[in-house]
């Protein structure tokens, strides 16, 4: 029989029916003949209308016309754009406001172009689900158009790799069991004396009665705890309120803001042999001779090996797990593999870390009472400055966790995962992807469409208690993205988070110093408040526990 895509006749092609076969089983078949993506969503149709079942389709003596969720299959709408620069000014400065704009015009499925730069965005579930699936459709592939591009680094497999290449098997072998809940239980002291030793950077600001732009310092606490734990190094963040950060995480730091702005551009501007392209290579190979330092430092101490999961729970960091842990076949990460995967776990771990507590301490001073309901947790919990904290303690404070829920919904740090078609096909809604093309689940605009979430622009944690929010689409919340390439180190950017916050909550009341609108940076890859000023005053009284 014959059957064609509505919207494009000349996609007509015959297929054999089985008239026995079920509906369901045409739908897979024509689904794989078309190259579309969710077998489900796939209808039928002659002149005379809609043809739910085999025997009227096995009837018809008519070509059936093909819909995709009651669509035609269509091209990704967007903006015209200006010759050469194409939507470079319709996006930037604002993305995230423009980016919405654009949904909010063109529907959940658009197509950007910035200075030769073809992007393809979604803020539906649906579509964020199939992109992050890797399977025959969607892989991480780092090409030209990806956003990753500049920073590109296959030997580090995690991360900035293509999923299809030997350095990421390996490394996504040996990192996640080294990030693990129960290794991450393991850090927990670790974390909880890296804030504790900050206190007196804090306690002397106030002191002095300054207030401290949050950024800043949440980059020095969250890149203290990192180094310690992925590298093993004390960067004495907090020797003094005014320690300048060390220079391996000024280099991740000034990277990634060098990534973000080349890769708003096109391919062409990367390979500029001067200025930030050439810059952002020499800071790359820096990076190297100051990670395989520390590296030396760790194999020089003649620790012995272990298999993976001992050595997750044995090892004082992760480069000493690293260079001790050994898989079933007796085989360790390779010494390529382990320079490049722990230089970006540890600029993965602080970058995003830090941006989230900063949005935290934002929440604190934003959005009222939300101080008050956390402290009370803490007292009503039995919590004071002798606790120590463990996944136990921290499980049993669910406001916490609503908490860092709804600022992870409204304010997520990271925006941009990207992956690539691996072939023509086509998406939920109809929506034709040619091979090659880049579609990014714009993080911020999934979390934050009025489709999914009631009064999206609200802060309010107690929307997790919800029928509708626990009933979500599975993709609807995804701060770590989702698939086989999501966030490995989601376990310890939580128990670190859900230490550090109690830990300054209960010592601190936080107030902000200015009234202004908080601002982030367009060009850096993550999403921070640029301009946010707080004081944290000592507590010199708490509340008593709530009554029973
Ligand atoms: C709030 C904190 C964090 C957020 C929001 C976050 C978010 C993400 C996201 C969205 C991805 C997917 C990137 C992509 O698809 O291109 C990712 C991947 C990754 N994250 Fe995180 N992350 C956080 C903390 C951490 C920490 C603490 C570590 C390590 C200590 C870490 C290590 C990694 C690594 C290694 C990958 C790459 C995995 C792979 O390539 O297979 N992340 N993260």
């Amino acid at each position: 029989m014959q059957f064609f895509l509505l919207g494009d006749q000349s996609s007509s092609r015959d297929i054999e029916v089985d008239a026995n076969g079920s509906i369901s089983d045409l739908q897979g078949l024509v689904a794989a003949h078309f190259a579309i993506v969710e077998p489900k969503g796939v209808g039928f149709a002659n002149t005379s209308g809609p043809l739910s079942n085999i025997q009227d389709i096995c009837s018809s003596s008519e070509p059936i016309s093909i819909t995709i969720d009651g669509h035609a299959v269509r091209d990704a709408p967007g903006p015209k754009g200006l010759p050469y620069i194409g939507n470079y000014f319709e996006v930037y400065p604002d993305h995230l406001g423009n980016h919405q704009r654009l949904f909010e015009t063109y529907g959940p499925f658009i197509k950007t172009q910035s200075l030769g730069r073809v992007t393809y965005l979604t803020n539906d579930p649906a579509i964020a689900a199939v992109v992050f699936a890797e399977s025959d459709f969607f892989t991480k592939k780092i090409n030209k158009d990806h956003p990753l591009y500049p920073i590109k680094n296959q030997e580090a497999g995690v991360f900035l790799g293509d999923t299809d290449t030997e350095a990421w098997k390996v490394a996504h072998k040996f990192l996640p069991p080294a990030l693990g809940p129960k290794a991450v239980r393991h850090y927990a002291p670790t974390m909880q004396k890296t804030v504790e030793n900050a206190f007196n950077v804090f306690d002397q600001l106030d002191e002095e009665g300054k207030a401290w732009n949050v950024y800043h310092y949440m980059l020095k606490l969250g890149s203290q705890a990192v180094g310690k734990i992925t590298l093993g190094m004390d960067f004495n963040h907090f020797s003094s309120p005014r320690a300048y950060p060390d220079e391996m995480i000024r280099i991740i730091a000034e990277s990634l803001e060098l990534n973000k702005q080349i890769a708003s551009k096109g391919d062409w501007y990367a390979k500029l042999p001067f200025g930030p392209p050439q810059r952002l290579r020499n800071l790359a190979d820096r990076m190297m001779v100051l990670v395989g330092e520390s590296i030396k430092r760790a194999e020089s101490s003649g620790a012995h090996d272990l298999p993976l999961q001992d050595a997750a729970l044995e090892a004082s960091n992760m480069v000493d797990y690293a260079i001790r842990a050994t898989d079933n076949k007796g085989d360790k990460l390779p010494r390529t593999s382990l320079v490049e995967a722990l230089v970006v776990a540890t600029g993965a771990g602080f970058t995003t870390t830090s941006s989230l507590l900063s949005w935290l301490i934002y929440g604190l001073v934003t959005y009222p009472g939300m101080q008050e309901r956390l402290l009370q947790e803490l007292v009503d919990a039995g919590v004071d400055e002798n606790t120590q904290f463990n996944a136990d303690v921290t499980d049993a404070l669910p406001f916490l966790d609503k908490y860092i829920k709804e600022t992870q919904r409204r304010h997520n740090p990271s925006f941009q995962p990207a992956r690539t078609a691996k072939t023509d096909l086509i998406l939920p809604g109809g929506y034709r992807v040619p091979a090659d093309a880049v579609v990014i689940p714009a993080l911020h605009h999934i979390h934050n469409n009025p489709a999914l979430w009631d009064n999206p622009a609200t802060f309010n944690p107690d929307r997790w208690d919800t029928e509708a929010v626990k009933n979500r689409h599975k993709a609807a919340y995804i701060p770590f993205a989702t698939g086989k390439r999501m966030c490995i180190g989601f376990n310890f950017a939580l128990q670190e988070v859900k230490i550090f916050l109690p830990k300054l909550l209960w010592r601190y009341k936080f107030v902000r110093e200015e009234s202004g609108t908080i601002e982030y940076d367009p060009m850096f890859q993550l999403i921070r408040p640029n301009n946010l000023y707080v004081r944290a005053e000592r507590r010199v009284k708490w509340p008593p526990r709530s009554e029973a």
